[in-house]
């Protein structure tokens, strides 16, 4: 027997040691079902034959060893590694987390490798007449007397169960196809013209293959960053290198796979949550052996097993979306960048909109700075338009001189969105008598009214229950929608352009599968004239009849405590914008507002992201925010208030002994109450980030044994995105 050190599944920041026969084939990075109190669990294999702290008369042993390769290679252990300990999160769910869920039941990996079928010597030896009794059998036979035939190839001409007799009758055998990695591309993809400036970052790009090296694409909306993608991956294909895109959403995943397949002749797959468990694996298992060329996923595509990385692409970096928000915190750009490194490959950042952190580690010359600062067939970026909403009779949220330009661009034939970030027919629905407001009883939030389902809904934790008749507070019976969302503006929208087909899209309305892809089809087709919807509309689209956005109201998120809360909002502005004139046609945007005088507002509309970008770094420069200062928050929840104030208050006394940690707190959160807990947060600052790190040991270190800490649900967020 020797002893095996696993990494296992549980909140705990620690290792456990098992017994496994000596003969057994383990190495590093392998699974292996273990006993853990009266459970099984799969484990990775971390550290073999420790010499240290064990007594190997008290051990369990493995039950099972799961694989005899490992599942997790070598870089990826580093880059999981690497990742548990930047993230201060247990390194056996780190490591799990990365796994496709049917390796992480512990399923057999062989069971879901392609196959291959062949006659065995009592096949080869049978007699013709043999299988006369039964047609199918013959055929299949027949077909095996050649040569083998994978199962997907057997599967069109012949029945699993056909399969089955002639395996289980021994004259045919199964066997595991050898993995190949992918032909390059046979004829030579034909692009466009590049501008100088394309041909330029695809220069840079290709001179950085084979090194680790971190690109800034900095284009404005429409300047052609897909295409200077496309072009940066011909020539690592024919070098049979594999390359990952990550693009935040999954909406975002059919059209750039369409893009990438129309381009290359090679296989190109896709990997988001709404793949099965099986289709992930598949992918999961072609992105290992090399015969997947070029995936295109979201976050979690980066902790695939690639056989022969080339290049990381990660379109839209600058989206809140490549951040996990719960449990395992990640931030995919910044772990895609350490992967990059480890795999001494370049990776390239996309975004019209980009950080403020890549844009400060540009501007410093850390990064290769590639700015696009044209839309690439010469098209003028969109004009925008403030709407003063104050003293205007607005008709359904719409200013008349809004309306009047909506019926100028459909008289002309061309698409118009509107954008409001705000699902639901209304936030609230209120009394007309006492004033009294729809409220979640157990958030600090109001309840959101869906006409449709008939549903007050609650959007922060997912509560819902049926429109009430009465007022909660005087019982009348005058409730009327307060305010107004997609939902609203859609039906709305209706009423005034009766025979305008109308797209709406947002998270409610494309729920159904198949919704989203119709959606868009419809937009594309020019069968919708008017389009609604919230964010999901920002991200990455071209609709070239699109000559008309209105912003109809942004006015809620003008001011908001978090310090991120500008950027984010020039982001969506500048990215809703974009959608606009990206055809022949010239664009417009249309802006509501009752603060047209903003000082964010003016700058967004007269000097544009970059210009914005630039000045709001320098503020934070000023106030010691992050990029200029690293940033890692506590939060608390507890049903008791008192408990995340006196447990953060702990937290900030033993931080206070720290040296070189600034502390912001412990305050409320800005949600201070959700699915009925208190929230409170504890922000700490720190100038270096090694210094923050140690000082983050120390407190994990510390708070493990107050007894506090077990009543209240605490978690640590390293370069938080979201301080809600
Ligand atoms: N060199 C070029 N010459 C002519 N047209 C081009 C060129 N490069 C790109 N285009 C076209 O410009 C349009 C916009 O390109 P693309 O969608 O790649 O822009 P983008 O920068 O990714 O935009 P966004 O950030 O807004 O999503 C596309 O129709 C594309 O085919
Ligand atoms: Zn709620």
């Amino acid at each position: 027997m020797t002893v095996v050190r696993v990494a296992l599944p549980v909140p705990l920041r620690q290792h456990f040691d098992y017994l496994i026969a000596s003969d057994q084939p383990c190495q590093i990075g392998c699974r292996v079902l273990v006993p853990f109190g009266n459970r099984q669990l799969v484990g990775i294999i971390w550290q073999l034959a420790p010499d240290d702290g064990f007594d190997a008369s008290k051990l369990k042993t493995v039950l099972q060893l799961l694989d005899t390769t490992p599942v997790l290679p070598p870089l990826l252990c580093q880059l999981l590694s690497f990742a548990a300990e930047y993230y201060h999160y247990p390194l056996g769910e780190v490591l799990i987390s990365a796994l496709p869920a049917l390796l992480r039941e512990g399923r057999n990996l062989t069971d879901y490798q392609p196959k291959a079928y062949r006659l065995t010597t009592a096949g080869l030896q049978l007699n013709s007449t043999a299988l006369k009794r039964s047609a199918k059998q013959s055929a299949l036979w027949q077909a095996l007397q050649s040569h083998q035939l994978t199962e997907s190839v057997l599967l069109q001409q012949h029945s699993r169960a056909t399969l089955k007799q002639l395996l289980d009758k021994q004259l045919a055998e199964e066997l595991i196809v050898p993995p190949v990695p992918f032909t390059p591309p046979l004829k030579p993809a034909t692009g466009l013209k590049l501008t100088s400036n394309q041909a330029l970052a695809v220069t840079a790009v290709d001179q950085a293959c084979g090194r680790f090296e971190r690109l800034l694409l900095e284009g404005v909306t429409g300047s052609g960053k897909t295409e200077v993608y496309l072009q940066s991956i011909a020539g690592l294909l024919n070098q049979q290198q594999q390359v990952l895109v990550i693009v935040p959403e999954i909406g975002l995943t059919p059209q750039t796979l369409a893009r990438f397949q129309a381009r290359f002749d090679v296989p190109v797959l896709c990997w988001h949550s709404a793949l099965s468990d099986s289709e992930r694996l598949h992918c999961w298992l072609q992105a290992s052996t090399g015969a997947a060329a070029i995936i295109i996923g979201t976050r979690s595509a980066l902790f695939l097993p690639f056989y022969r990385l080339g290049l990381i692409i990660i379109d839209e970096e600058h989206d809140q979306s490549l951040k996990q928000q719960d449990g395992f915190r990640y931030h995919a750009r910044d772990l895609a960048i350490k992967r990059a490194a480890l795999q001494h490959c370049p990776i390239l950042l996309g975004s019209a909109t980009p950080s403020l952190e890549s844009l400060h580690n540009a501007l410093n010359k850390r990064f290769i700075h590639l700015p696009l600062p044209d839309r690439a067939a010469g098209q003028a970026l969109p004009v925008f338009e403030l709407v003063d909403l104050k003293q205007q009779v607005l008709q359904f949220g719409l200013a008349s001189q809004t309306l009047a330009q909506i019926k100028k661009q459909l008289g002309l034939g061309l698409q118009v969105m509107l954008f409001l970030n705000r699902r639901g027919f209304a936030p609230a629905l209120s009394c007309q008598e006492c004033g009294w407001l729809t409220e979640c009883h157990r958030c600090s939030a109001f309840t959101t009214y869906h006409k449709q389902s008939r549903q007050l809904v609650c959007h922060h934790c997912g509560a819902s229950k049926a429109v009430p008749r009465q007022c909660g507070n005087c019982g009348s019976t005058q409730l009327k929608p307060l305010g107004q969302g997609t939902e609203q503006l859609e039906e709305n929208l209706q009423q005034l352009f009766a025979d305008v087909p109308i797209t709406r899209l947002d998270r409610d309305s494309t729920r159904r599968k198949g919704a989203l892809h119709q959606a868009l089809d419809d937009i594309h087709q020019s069968g919708a004239r008017l389009i609604v919807g919230t964010q999901m509309l920002a991200k990455g689209h071209h609709f070239p009849n699109v000559s008309l956005v209105v912003i109809v109201d942004v006015d809620g998120a003008l001011y908001s405590s978090d310090f991120r809360a500008p950027e984010q909002l020039a982001q969506l502005l500048t990215q809703v914008a974009g959608r606009a004139g990206r055809g022949s046609s010239g664009g417009k945007v249309l802006l509501q507002t009752h603060y047209p005088e903003h000082v964010l507002l003016q700058d967004i509309i007269n000097n544009g992201y970059a210009s914005f970008a630039r000045s709001a770094l320098k503020e934070r420069e000023q106030t010691r925010l992050p990029p200029f200062q690293h940033l890692a928050l506590f939060r608390a929840e507890a049903h008791q208030s008192e408990l995340c104030q006196q447990w953060l208050q702990q937290l900030a006394d033993c931080s206070r002994q720290i040296s070189g940690l600034q502390l912001l707190g412990p305050i409320p959160a800005p949600l201070e109450r959700r699915a009925g807990k208190y929230r409170w947060q504890l922000q700490l600052y720190s100038p270096a980030r090694p210094q923050l790190h140690t000082a983050l040991d120390n407190l994990l270190q510390q708070l493990h044994s107050w007894p506090l800490s077990r009543k209240v649900k605490w978690q640590l967020d390293v370069d938080p995105t979201d301080l809600t």
